[in-house]
């Protein structure tokens, strides 16, 4: 490392000759092509392969611990403190690495389509790839009006400089770093093109609260009068395949923002994983896969046609495009408040109900427990499901105490009275392993009924464990697949695995201290 780039300012490493700034999409393509980073695809997408890293590595995301921002924290295994002349250390070598690469890869881009809550962001990659990925998940100055209210956070990405933790005290050569003082986000030792969106996420989940906005991990759709439904939900459990569908306008599939105006997506792009993706299913997401649109971790066949039932690379593979490819796309994407909310949950044990109404006790219950499973791949190391309980059904990406959010929720619910459904996109008919997994057609007309309002009035059934309201019927749906303890074979298994997930529900709300009565009412029954 040459001792003329100690010190390098960002500032000073944007006005080094290797810096490419702006590159359009074909100059992307044609450069990444140029530099061997990938191919291309018989449908004109670019397709990456990230090699070791195919999933986030939550084990080494760091938060600066600064003394602006350390009691504000919710300091633990999401949030892991880091010391901040680590920080700046690191970021010297990063830096100087950058500096000393062929080519590096800078553009302006934006979070928020509120511009009152909008967010700069200034992106550096140290590959070409990378800088597509950027143009097509965040928003194009092109494309927003106003000025962005916030100050600018800068991205630094190189996931050719692999850390040393005895020296560079990481935890691995990987490391995801995000230091509020200095408004920067330190990407290094991996290539997984998802690290950057979530760590904006995660800036957005410190920001927005004490502005009055609740930032909130879901997707988000509209129809023509405004009328807006919420999927909040971990990874894989349907927020992307569940939002898109061409009755109804997309307004973003993983970020957004609730305001006392309304809804708006942070994102300028979509973000879809496309295990299984066939264009019967999933049109919407299956059609956006085209010049522009990044593959990545998806194999090829010899024909470059891409073999989306290969799971051979990663079962986390992704399409990353922008919301112009999505034809019912609402631009900008803001929306009214919503009228309709959904929990989506993938329970890999089979007990919850596929669609049922909460209360509001039950409603706050199930937010703060955010019982769902994590999904092969989307996290390193996950390669069956994994039951978990994730606060507001996005703990890996809240800075802050759950509780903050849930609050505001709570409110917003009352205040605009948004119905909140709870849908297991998960297991049906027994566990991961003996059942199968929840039909997508079923889940899309739950999901329909549930928006349009066809289940308000229904004739209902009180689920014994969890006390959970199951409409009788639903329209596309047989009646059976309502009701869980109808699709297992044996009636006394599934009691048994019943209850003993509602045990796991008590056993982990223990941790929330100072809940009100009225939220311990939205728990299991048994
Ligand atoms: N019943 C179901 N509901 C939703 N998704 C399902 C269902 N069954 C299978 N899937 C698959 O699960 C995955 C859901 O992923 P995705 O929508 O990208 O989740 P998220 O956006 O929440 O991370 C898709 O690959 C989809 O095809
Ligand atoms: C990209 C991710 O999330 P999602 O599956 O919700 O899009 C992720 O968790 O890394
Ligand atoms: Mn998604």
């Amino acid at each position: 490392m040459s001792m003329l780039h100690d010190h390098l300012q960002i500032e000073n490493l944007l006005k080094q000759s290797n810096i490419h700034r702006q590159l359009t999409v074909p100059q992307l393509v044609e450069t990444a092509l140029n530099r061997h980073e990938g191919t291309l695809t018989s449908d004109g997408a670019f397709r990456a392969v990230t090699g070791d890293y195919t999933g986030r590595s939550p084990k080494d995301r760091f938060i600066v611990d600064e003394d602006s921002i350390t009691n504000e924290i919710d300091w633990g295994a999401v949030n892991q403190p880091i010391p901040p002349d680590i920080f700046d250390r690191l970021e010297q070598k990063v830096m100087a690495y950058l500096a000393e690469q062929p080519a590096v890869f800078y553009r302006k881009a934006f979070a928020g389509a509120d511009s009152r809550w909008r967010l700069p962001v200034d992106i550096i990659n140290e590959y070409a790839w990378h800088q597509l990925f950027a143009h097509q998940l965040f928003l194009r100055p092109e494309e927003i009006e106003g000025e962005a209210a916030l100050d600018p956070f800068t991205i630094l990405s190189a996931p050719g400089f692999k850390a040393d933790p005895e020296r560079d005290g990481t935890r691995s050569e990987a490391f995801v770093i995000i230091s509020f003082e200095k408004r920067t986000i330190l990407i290094g030792g991996t290539a997984y093109a998802g690290e950057m969106k979530k760590a904006i996420f995660s800036i957005m989940n410190y920001l927005l609260p004490s502005m009055d906005v609740l930032p909130m991990h879901c997707s988000a759709n509209a129809d023509k009068d405004g009328n807006t439904a919420l999927f909040f939900g971990l990874s894989g459990t349907g927020k992307t395949t569940l939002s898109a569908t061409d009755d109804r306008m997309l307004i973003g599939d993983d970020e957004h923002g609730w305001s006392k105006d309304g809804v708006f997506n942070f994102e300028g792009g979509c973000y879809a994983k496309c295990i299984g993706l066939h264009p019967d299913k999933e049109p919407e997401i299956f059609h956006a896969v085209r010049f522009g649109t990044v593959l990545e971790n998806v194999k090829l066949k010899e024909n470059r046609t891409p073999d989306y039932e290969s799971a051979s690379l990663t079962e986390n593979t992704r399409a990353a495009y922008p919301l112009t490819a999505v034809p019912s796309a609402k631009l900008p994407s803001t929306a009214g408040h919503p009228e309709v909310i959904l929990f989506l949950t993938a329970d890999a044990t089979g007990v919850l109900p596929p669609i049922s109404r909460l209360n509001r006790s039950q409603a706050m219950y199930h937010f703060l427990s955010g019982y769902t499973s994590k999904l092969a791949g989307t996290e390193r190391g996950v390669t069956e499901p994994q039951p978990v309980f994730s606060p507001c059904f996005g703990a890996p990406f809240l800075p802050r105490d759950p509780s903050i959010y849930a609050k505001m929720l709570g409110e917003k619910i009352d205040q605009h009275e948004a119905e909140v459904y709870l849908v297991n996109t998960g297991w049906t008919g027994g566990a991961y392993g003996t059942g199968s997994r929840m039909d997508l057609r079923f889940t899309r007309a739950m999901v329909r009924a549930a928006i349009n309002g066809d289940l308000k009035h229904t004739s209902s059934i009180t689920d014994a464990a969890f006390g959970l309201e199951i409409p009788a019927t639903c329209p596309n749906v047989p009646p059976e697949v309502l009701q869980p303890r109808l699709m297992w074979d044996n009636i006394s298994e599934y009691e048994a695995a019943a209850s003993a997930l509602a045990d796991k529900f008590h056993a982990n709300f223990t941790r929330f201290k100072n809940v009100t009565s009225e939220i311990l009412r939205g728990g299991p029954v048994l």
